[in-house]
């Protein structure tokens, strides 16, 4: 019996074409291990693999084509070779790098039929979501948090993009709670990981999105306090490896910061003021106590046991990172250690410091384990809502496969629903939207002679009637527009716009703005006597709706998902208005066009073996 027996009974004429496609799949984590099986077995004739990523111990409960002797090995390579034991008739591609390295450009992502993203943040989610817009190409975006699970099936022109709604952002703290005013756990443990850890052993200047800036102008003489505190705190990590670093450290992060900050009676008016500690004192106390406390993990420790686990971890680290100094090159950028909740050395750290600070504050101190989870934003990777996810996503490929738009579903996978898995219409995509509501095009240029005039007046002015008010923009900040023109004569090389980046032209006219115009940059050698800026094709630029709803602010978000409650619509969050067009989109049927993935439409899947039966596909 041939081992596609199965496959082309339930896929009927789909089959053939899953053969001959070539699909990529971003990430290979959690939901990634799970549907490259599904793909392999599925039959898929060429699937290609990107992961930056080395395979973690703590992978290996989850991501089973991992095992312990993979462990700091790439996960697309070893991904690729585990799966392709289950199915040696197909072509596996890894490649051990991050998506959004330029050698993954727009017509590397247009040779595939069908893409898949299988990560975990929001930036890299962004980026796939963009390219598969630009190149025309259908994405199937899933992501897992805990028991929830999502798919979104997303085509150009006729489907939500990622971005065309807010997504959910992470918590984050004012910088004078965490540094100042802390009155719960996980402030301290917010203070512990990115700041303390951060100035004594990685690169201060690095942004946390834990903190919220937002409030910074009303203190502003206490955010210039804290950053001298930072810049004397910094100097410390001169005394690296010195027997009196850990005297050091306590002493100014919780004494001499600590009074300071007791000094300032106005923050104590609604507040219990806290108390600094004396190294002398608490060291006289924990005399008895042996750095191995460390691995009682589930009760809160003493404040001996604190401080105990704190300087023989301040310790452990100092070495390390005076190991690595010494075997670094003079010549490259000084190493630094980065948190990691599976680095025990950082973990005690940030733990034993953690309860120290809460201690001087009055705080309830926090067991190791809690404070792994709190400092890791611990949500249990749970593997069968990986492999219900990864399932759903082939499912819905195949339906985009075959053009059925209309039964293409956003699915939602949810613990505490009455039904496990719902669904909701695709909805058309958001006129507002930032990154898909805009014309598209290609925009080619050679790049020994092509100056920002060149597009403002060859192209924007004269071919497309742009008037006066407009911008051109990139990554990086505004390349035009009317009061900054200092650039007009500048090369694009110049101005840092490489190949394959993109541009964004915004219409400013008060009365019938053109939407947002995004180009993709195509270099390209272009015969002397031609322009040196030539669009491929004529653009027909539509106007922004006028009713439609404000523009959508996307937040930073680590890019997990948030499902939609019991036989109800997705969750929309307070800020996000509820588009006109998600109102019209009452289950109409979207005609999906065969050329958008390179299939025709048809309706029924029916297998084409008669002598077993025909199998239809459930919708
Ligand atoms: N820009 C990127 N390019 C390529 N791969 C990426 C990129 N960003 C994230 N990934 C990969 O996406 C995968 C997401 O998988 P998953 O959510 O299971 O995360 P994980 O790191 O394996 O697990 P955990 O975070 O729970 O320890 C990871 O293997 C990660 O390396
Ligand atoms: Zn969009």
């Amino acid at each position: 019996m041939g081992r596609d027996r199965f496959a082309k009974q339930s896929l009927g004429y789909l089959y053939p074409r899953i053969k001959q496609s070539r699909i990529l799949m971003v990430g290979a984590g959690g939901i990634g291990c799970e549907l490259l099986k599904n793909l392999v077995l599925t039959g898929f004739g060429e699937i290609h693999i990107v992961d930056l990523d080395t395979i973690d111990l703590s992978n290996l409960n989850r991501q089973f084509l991992f095992r312990q002797e993979h462990i700091k090995k790439s996960k697309a390579l070893v991904a690729k070779e585990s799966a392709a034991k289950f199915n040696p008739h197909i072509k596996l591609e890894a490649h051990h790098a991050n998506i959004k390295d330029p050698q993954f450009n727009i017509e590397w992502f247009q040779s595939f039929a069908l893409i898949f993203n299988a990560l975990d943040n929001l930036d890299a989610r962004r980026h796939v979501n963009k390219m598969c817009l630009a190149a025309d190409v259908a994405l199937i975006e899933s992501g897992t948090t805990g028991f929830n699970g999502q798919v979104q099936p997303i085509i150009k022109g006729k489907t939500e993009c990622y971005d065309c709604s807010t997504k959910e952002v992470p918590k984050s703290f004012p910088v004078c709670t965490i540094r100042s005013t802390p009155s719960q756990p996980i402030h301290c443990i917010v203070w512990a990981k990115s700041y303390l850890f951060t100035e004594l052993f990685g690169t201060s200047e690095e942004e946390t999105p834990e903190f919220d800036h937002s409030e910074d102008s009303e203190n502003a003489k206490e955010i210039e306090n804290l950053r001298q505190e930072s810049q004397a705190l910094n100097s410390i990590r001169q005394s690296m490896g010195s027997d009196d670093l850990a005297r050091k450290v306590f002493d100014k992060v919780f004494k001499d910061d600590i009074n300071r900050l007791r000094s300032m009676e106005d923050m104590w008016k609604t507040r219990k003021q806290p108390n600094a500690l004396d190294f002398d004192g608490v060291s006289k106390g924990a005399s008895g106590t042996k750095p191995s406390v460390a691995q009682h993990d589930q009760k809160a420790w003493t404040v001996a046991e604190n401080f105990t686990v704190f300087c023989d971890s301040l310790r452990r680290l100092s070495t390390r990172l005076q190991t690595s100094q010494a075997r670094s090159e003079a010549d490259i950028a000084a190493p630094v250690l980065i948190f990691d909740k599976d680095d025990e050395d950082t973990l005690d750290f940030v733990a034993a410091s953690a309860n120290l600070r809460s201690i001087v504050f009055g705080i309830e101190s926090k067991s190791k384990f809690d404070i792994k989870q709190m400092a890791g934003n611990i949500i249990p990777a749970i593997a069968t809502t990986n492999a219900i996810t990864a399932s759903l996503c082939v499912m819905q490929a195949f339906k985009v496969m075959r053009g059925d738009l209309d039964k293409a579903k956003m699915v939602f996978l949810e613990r505490s629903a009455a039904r496990v898995i719902n669904s909701d219409t695709l909805k058309p995509p958001n006129p507002n939207c930032n990154v898909c509501g805009v014309m598209s095009s290609t925009l080619i240029l050679d790049p020994d002679r092509a100056t920002l005039k060149d597009l403002v007046e060859d192209i924007l002015k004269t071919q497309l009637g742009y008037g006066d008010e407009f911008s051109i923009n990139n990554e990086v900040g505004t390349l035009y527009d009317p009061d900054l023109d200092d650039n007009l004569s500048k090369k694009f090389s110049d101005l840092g716009v490489k190949a394959d980046s993109f541009l964004t032209v915004i219409d400013d006219d008060e009365d019938d703005p053109r939407v947002n115009l995004s180009l993709a940059i195509l270099e390209k050698t272009l015969p002397a006597d031609t322009k040196a800026v030539q669009l491929p094709k004529k653009l027909d630029i539509a106007r922004k709706p006028k009713d439609a709803p404000a523009p959508l602010t996307n937040g930073d978000t680590n890019g997990h998902v948030t499902a939609s409650p019991v036989g109800t619509k997705r969750k929309r969050s307070l800020e996000e208005p509820e588009s006109g067009l998600q109102q019209n989109n009452k289950r109409g049927k979207i005609h999906m066009p065969s050329k958008a993935i390179g299939f025709q439409d048809d309706d029924l899947v029916i297998a084409d073996d008669s002598n077993d039966g025909a199998i239809v596909i459930d919708d």
